[in-house]
């Protein structure tokens, strides 16, 4: 698209440009006061996802301090579970905490028709920061990867060794699959709203696609994500599609391969000369600095930035981190990486 004014969306269509376009994963959160203050007006994290004004009002402060060339619609991948009838609650210090569910049976406990009613308010933030949004900026709506969606749905919580939901796939895949097909289908409808309410890229987190075996990965990971990719091209041929398989190792090349994605986003440890030769040869890829960087700062975090930036420079590339942002990071370093990547040294 020659006319096409927003770099974000430039790079995403393939081509390279002179200076990436950088945001950064989580680039709303804790580690910005003005966040804090939002958060403490909404009441609780969830209040805040379900708040469209509120919502809005963070998704764009990261905007207002650098500017990036992307907003990342602020929700989170944990509403499809609260949607489906889940009940969900985020405990300070503790993170998300879910009524698990063990098996087929626990299943009736989902209800896929009512989703909409809840996740409204999310749309209508999409619809707010459409208009919102300086000119040159992207939107970008998400959701998670029904994967890792389903771990948290699973495990009840984050977890360390994802013991109960690879005991559930492995042990009755049959049943499991379900589960995964209403992840694929309240997905789907997710998404589709999204882009109705203005969002112009969608990117799937798949957080924890890491811990599972080969054919795991082909059947919980790769086939989910092809689903839902081919679900929404079907509607939106041209929405393009970042997909984030964290640890996804050795399977890169077959997660961009059979899913269908436009680009793929990558963690901190891919070796960026084989992204170069391989994987960036097939379209155009998002990362990978080491969030850590922002709070150590100084001369080492640039760098890191210099080297991803002469690895994956020279082809389609999007800048950002290999995981979100913490709250420790500081807003000073971030100021100074954005600098670092648009000046181009
Ligand atoms: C696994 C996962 C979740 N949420 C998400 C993922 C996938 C990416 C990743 O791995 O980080 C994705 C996510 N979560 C959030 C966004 C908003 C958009 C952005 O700025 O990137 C996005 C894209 C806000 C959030 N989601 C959460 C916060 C912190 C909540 C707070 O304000 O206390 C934010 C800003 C909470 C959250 N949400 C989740 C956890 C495990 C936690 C608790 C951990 C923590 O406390 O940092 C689930």
């Amino acid at each position: 698209m020659p006319n096409q004014k927003k770099l974000f969306l430039r790079a995403l269509a393939g081509e390279t440009l002179p200076t990436p376009p950088i945001w950064l994963m989580r680039q709303a959160g804790r580690y910005l006061p003005e966040y804090r203050a939002t958060r403490a007006e909404a009441g609780s994290f969830l209040d805040l996802c379900y708040n469209p004004d509120l919502a809005c009002e963070v998704t764009l402060q990261p905007l207002r301090r650098y500017d990036f060339d992307a907003a990342i619609l602020f929700s989170d991948i944990l509403v499809i579970p609260q949607a489906l009838g889940q009940h969900l609650a985020f405990k300070q210090g503790e993170g998300p905490q879910l009524d698990p569910i063990r098996d087929e049976a626990g299943l009736s406990r989902l209800n896929i028709d009512k989703i909409h009613d809840v996740l409204a308010p999310v749309y209508e933030t999409v619809s707010k920061l459409s208009s919102a949004i300086p000119d040159h900026t992207a939107l970008i709506g998400f959701a998670g990867a029904p994967w890792t969606v389903a771990t948290y749905m699973v495990e009840g919580k984050g977890s360390k060794d994802f013991a109960n939901i690879r005991r559930f796939a492995y042990g009755d895949p049959a049943g499991f699959s379900k589960l995964i097909d209403i992840l694929v289908e309240a997905t789907t409808q997710y998404l589709l709203a999204q882009i109705k309410a203005g969002a112009e890229t969608i990117q799937l987190f798949e957080t924890w696609g890491g811990v599972l075996s080969e054919n795991g990965f082909h059947r919980w990971v790769i086939e989910p994500t092809r689903k839902i990719v081919a679900n929404i091209k079907a509607v939106h041929p041209d929405m393009p599609i970042i997909g984030f398989p964290r640890g996804a190792g050795l399977h890169l090349m077959d997660f961009k391969n059979l899913t269908g994605v436009d680009a793929v986003g990558l963690d901190s440890g891919v070796p960026l000369k084989w992204v170069a030769e391989n994987l960036q040869k097939l379209g155009p890829v998002q990362g990978n600095l080491d969030p850590m960087y922002l709070i150590t700062g100084g001369d080492e975090m640039l760098a890191e930035a210099r080297r991803i930036l002469d690895m994956l420079g020279k082809g389609p590339f999007i800048f950002n981190l290999g995981h979100g942002i913490t709250p420790e990071t500081s807003p000073e370093n971030v100021g100074k990486l954005v600098e670092f990547i648009r000046r181009g040294e």
